[in-house]
């Protein structure tokens, strides 16, 4: 049986579903991109190829491998892209969620039956069909379940927005012991430094009550103060448009202490060292152009547990 346990975004890290590039498929038609990165990708001749994100990807694996992390695999679905584990299901407490995802995406999860096999059957929540919700959205932390969603009445003209309403208020039916807060994000089919894929594109908490955030991802000034006043100031690192479009807010936390980020990310990885964390450079450039980074490509299923949760 696997033991399942989340209920934030940095506890000690023990077991982790990490995505896979192989057999990712042949770049795929402008039409078919569902995100505005890959969609300029593919139009500049710049779509990533299967073996320099087999490549990165392993380097991730590898991490894990020397922090004692039991990785679990997707099987390989022929000409599938089952990079980003993150959306596919999610886990909540001692709950493994499986999500309502893009319908570009719904056979993603059917190579996850080795995993889903040896969980307890009582422990699996499906979404209702009207729900829409993805994992890159969900994020519990201690007394809260942050969601990034989409309010406007125009959600259907948006392949980008992922997680509806009717999904915040199906999590708060779940979790009645939980304050669901929900968060409007900006979204945009076709300029992506103007598109917050899913809340972990425009903001993610780490240890030590700190936390990385773009103000402009988010719709509504207000809730993004709230998580400005909630964190404190101070322990806010801001990122810009650009550093959002290279996905500095979807890095990866292991604990408290150790964070898994791209090797690129100069100011963001100075700023944690100075902070006292411990960060795991890797290559993910290539990952990245498809809009997704180290928080997308892994779906946590255990972290220690937390005696007294910090963020109450
Ligand atoms: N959790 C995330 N932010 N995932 C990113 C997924 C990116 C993928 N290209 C998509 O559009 O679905």
């Amino acid at each position: 049986m696997i033991k399942l346990n989340v209920t934030n975004e940095f506890s000690r890290l023990k077991a982790v579903v990490l995505g896979s590039a192989k057999s990712n498929g042949p770049t795929p038609k402008l039409e078919e991109a569902y995100d505005p990165k890959s969609a300029r990708h593919i139009q500049q001749g710049t779509y990533p190829v299967e073996a320099a994100m087999v490549v990165e990807m392993e380097a991730v694996a590898a991490v894990f491998e020397k922090h004692g992390v039991t990785v679990y695999r997707p099987n390989v679905i022929e000409d599938y892209n089952q990079i980003f584990s993150r959306d596919i299901a999610f886990v909540v407490e001692d709950k493994f969620i499986v999500a309502n995802i893009l319908e570009d995406r719904s056979r993603e999860i059917d190579a996850l039956t080795h995993v889903i096999s040896q969980i307890n059957p009582d422990d699996i929540i499906e979404f209702p069909e009207n729900a829409h919700i993805e994992g890159g959205d969900v994020m519990p932390h201690g007394a809260y379940i942050f969601v990034g969603t989409y309010r406007g009445d125009d959600y259907p003209d948006y392949i980008t927005a992922r997680t509806n309403m009717n999904a915040v208020r199906h999590l708060q039916s779940l979790f009645p012991h939980k304050k669901v807060k929900s968060f409007n994000l900006r979204k945009s089919n076709t300029i992506p430094e103007d598109n917050a894929l899913h809340l972990d594109c425009c903001f993610q908490p780490i240890g030590k009550g700190k936390c990385i955030i773009h103000r402009e991802g988010f719709l509504e000034e207000a809730e993004y103060q709230w998580l400005v006043d909630y964190f404190g100031k101070e322990n806010c690192f801001h990122i810009d448009k650009t550093e959002m479009y290279h996905m500095n807010s979807n890095i990866f936390s292991i604990s408290e202490e150790v964070i898994i980020s791209e090797k690129n990310f100069t100011r963001l990885n100075t700023w944690l060292r100075s902070q006292g964390f411990i960060v795991e450079e890797v290559p993910y450039f290539e990952i990245s152009k498809q809009e997704g980074l180290l928080r997308c490509s892994t779906m946590p299923l255990f972290r220690e547990p937390v005696i007294e949760e910090k963020h109450t």
